[in-house]
C-alpha cells in the first residue's frame, strides 16, 4: 500500500503543483523503495514460493524504472507524467498480485478449492434482517407500528445511507465543475432517490420470496413470512415509483428522473430477474445499478453526465464485487440452497477471494484516475490509501482462518464486508469535503 500512497500522492502533487506534496511524495518514494528492496531480498533468501520471488523482483525492476521516469520528469527533461502514473499503477498491481500468491501459498489450512456439494454444514448465520412477528396479540398502536416497520423493511433501508452518500458525492463533483447547488435539489434528489431505492428493494422482495424462504439470512423477510401479501407489496412498490418520479420531475429534472427509473429497472428486473438466478457474473454486471446514483447526483445539479461522475460510477462498479463476494463467501451455503450461482458457490472460495483482491485493486486504480482528473488533494489520497489498506488487510486475514465453514471464517468475511462499506463511505466523504469545502 506504500506504492499506492506514492501513486495517490504523486497524482495530488501533479494536480496542485505544490512543492510540499511533491517533497512528501519523493521522501515516501525513498522509504517505500527501501521497504520494497528489503522485502524482495528477504523473499529471495526465505522459503517463499517462486511466484513471490519473481513477483517482488519484477516489482523492484519496475520500481527502479519508475523512479527514473519520476526523476527525469522532475528536471523536465522528459515530461512523462502519464507514463509515471502508469508505472506506479503497474508496480502496485505487481505487488498486489504477489500478495495474493503469498497469502495463498502460506495459508495454513486446506484452502477451499471446490464448489459446494454437501447440503448444510451447520453454519450459523451472523446477520439476519428484521424481527420475527410476535405471536402474542398486541394493542392497536403496536400493530400499526409493526406494520410500518414491516413496510420499511421492504425498502431495504440499510443500504440507503451509502447510496445517498454516493448521490451527494456526485453532486459534489458537479459543484467542482462550477455548477451551483441549491437546497431543494439536494433534498429532492435524496428524497426521490430514497423512494426509488425503496421501490426497487420492494420489487426485489416480491420476486425473490420463494428463494428467500430457503435462505437462513433472508427467511424472515416480510413477504417470505407472509406478513405482507404479494399484491399489497407490489402496490406499495408501484406507489413508491410514482412518488419518486413525482419528486424527481417536479423538483429536480428529467435526467435525474430517467436515471432513477433506469436504476430501479436495472436492479429490480435486470439484476434480480435476469442476472442473479442465471449467471456467476450477476454481481459484476448488476453492480451498475448501484453505481447510478453517482450519475443521478451529478445530473440533478448539471442536467448532464460528466466524466468525473462516470469515473465515480466506475469506482462503485469495481467496488461492488469486492463488497459482495465477502458476504457471498459467508453465506455460500445459503446461496447454494437457493440455487443462486454466486461466485463462491460455483467457483469456490479461493477464486472468490482472488476476485476480491482483483476488484479491490481495480477500484483503487480507478479511484486514482478520478483523483487525477478532478485534481483532488491530500485528504482524498490519504483516505483511499488508509481505508484501502484496511480493506486489503481484512481480506488477507481471511486466509488466517483454517477451518472451512466455521464461524471464524464467516466473521473474517464479514470484517471485509464492513471494511468495504467503510472504505467507500470514507472515500465519498473525502470527495464531498474536497469538492464542497472552500
Ligand atoms: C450487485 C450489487 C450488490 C450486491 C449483490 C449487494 C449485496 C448486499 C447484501 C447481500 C447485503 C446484506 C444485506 C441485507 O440483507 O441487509 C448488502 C448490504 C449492504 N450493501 Fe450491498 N450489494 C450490492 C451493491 C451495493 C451498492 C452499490 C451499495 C452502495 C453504494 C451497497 C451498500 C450496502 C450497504 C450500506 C449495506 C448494509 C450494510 C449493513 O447492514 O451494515 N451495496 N449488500
Ligand atoms: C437510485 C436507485 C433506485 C438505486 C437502486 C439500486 C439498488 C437498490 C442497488 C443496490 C444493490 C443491492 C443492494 C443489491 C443487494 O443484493 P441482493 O438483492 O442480491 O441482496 P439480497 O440477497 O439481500 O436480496
Amino acid at each position: 500500500m506504500g506504492t499506492y500512497l506514492l501513486v495517490a500522492l504523486g497524482a495530488t502533487a501533479a494536480a496542485d503543483g505544490g512543492s510540499l506534496v511533491a517533497a512528501v511524495h519523493q521522501a515516501s518514494a525513498v522509504a517505500v523503495g527501501g521497504l520494497l528492496a528489503t522485502t524482495a531480498l528477504l523473499a529471495q533468501y526465505s522459503a517463499a514460493s517462486r511466484g513471490v520471488r519473481v513477483g517482488t523482483i519484477v516489482a523492484v525492476i519496475t520500481y527502479v524504472a519508475q523512479a527514473g521516469v519520476g526523476l527525469a520528469g522532475r528536471t523536465n527533461v522528459v515530461p512523462f507524467d502519464g507514463v509515471h502514473l502508469l508505472g506506479g499503477i503497474a508496480v502496485f498491481s505487481f505487488l498486489l498480485a504477489t500478495l495474493v500468491i503469498r497469502v495463498e501459498t502460506t495459508a495454513g489450512g486446506p484452502v477451499d478449492s471446490g464448489t459446494l456439494n454437501g447440503p448444510n454444514h451447520g453454519v450459523t448465520p451472523i446477520a439476519s434482517d428484521g424481527d420475527v412477528p410476535s405471536p402474542v396479540s398486541e394493542p392497536g398502536s403496536t400493530r400499526v407500528r409493526d406494520r410500518m416497520r414491516t413496510y420499511l423493511e421492504l425498502t431495504k433501508p440499510r443500504l440507503m445511507w451509502l447510496l445517498c452518500l454516493l448521490a451527494l458525492a456526485g453532486m459534489g463533483l458537479a459543484v467542482a465543475t462550477g455548477a451551483e447547488l441549491d437546497g431543494v435539489t439536494v433534498v429532492a434528489t435524496l428524497g426521490g432517490g430514497v423512494l426509488g431505492i425503496g421501490a426497487a428493494g420492494t420489487f426485489n422482495h416480491v420476486y425473490e420470496r420463494d428463494r428467500d424462504r430457503k435462505m437462513r439470512r433472508t427467511a424472515d423477510r416480510p413477504i417470505a413470512t407472509d406478513r405482507v401479501g404479494v399484491r399489497r407489496a407490489t402496490g406499495f412498490a408501484v406507489a413508491l415509483v410514482v412518488a419518486s418520479m413525482a419528486v424527481m420531475v417536479t423538483f429536480v429534472n428529467a435526467l435525474a428522473a430517467v436515471l432513477t427509473v433506469a436504476a430501479i429497472i436495472y436492479y429490480a428486473y435486470v439484476y434480480t430477474v435476469v442476472l442473479k438466478p442465471t449467471t456467476r457474473w450477476n454481481t459484476v454486471i448488476g453492480g451498475g445499478s448501484g453505481a447510478l446514483p453517482a450519475l443521478i447526483g451529478y445530473g440533478a445539479v448539471t442536467g448532464t453526465v460528466g466524466l468525473s461522475a462516470v469515473l465515480l460510477a466506475l469506482v462503485v462498479c469495481c467496488w461492488t464485487p469486492a463488497h459482495f463476494y465477502n458476504l457471498a463467501i459467508a453465506h455460500r451455503e445459503d446461496y447454494a440452497r437457493a440455487e443462486y450461482p454466486m461466485l463462491p458457490v460455483v467457483a469456490g472460495v479461493r477464486t472468490a477471494r482472488q476476485r476480491i483482491f482483483a476488484w479491490l485493486g481495480l477500484t483503487l486504480i480507478v479511484a486514482v484516475l478520478l483523483g487525477v482528473i478532478t485534481g483532488f488533494g491530500v485528504l482524498y489520497a490519504l483516505t483511499t490509501t488508509v481505508l484501502g489498506a484496511v480493506f486489503v488487510r481484512s481480506v488477507v486475514k481471511q486466509y488466517d482462518v483454517n477451518e472451512r465453514n466455521s464461524e471464524d471464517e464467516q466473521a473474517a468475511a464479514y470484517r471485509s464486508f464492513h471494511a468495504s462499506n467503510a472504505f467507500l463511505g470514507a472515500v465519498l466523504v473525502a470527495i464531498l469535503v474536497e469538492t464542497l469545502a472552500v
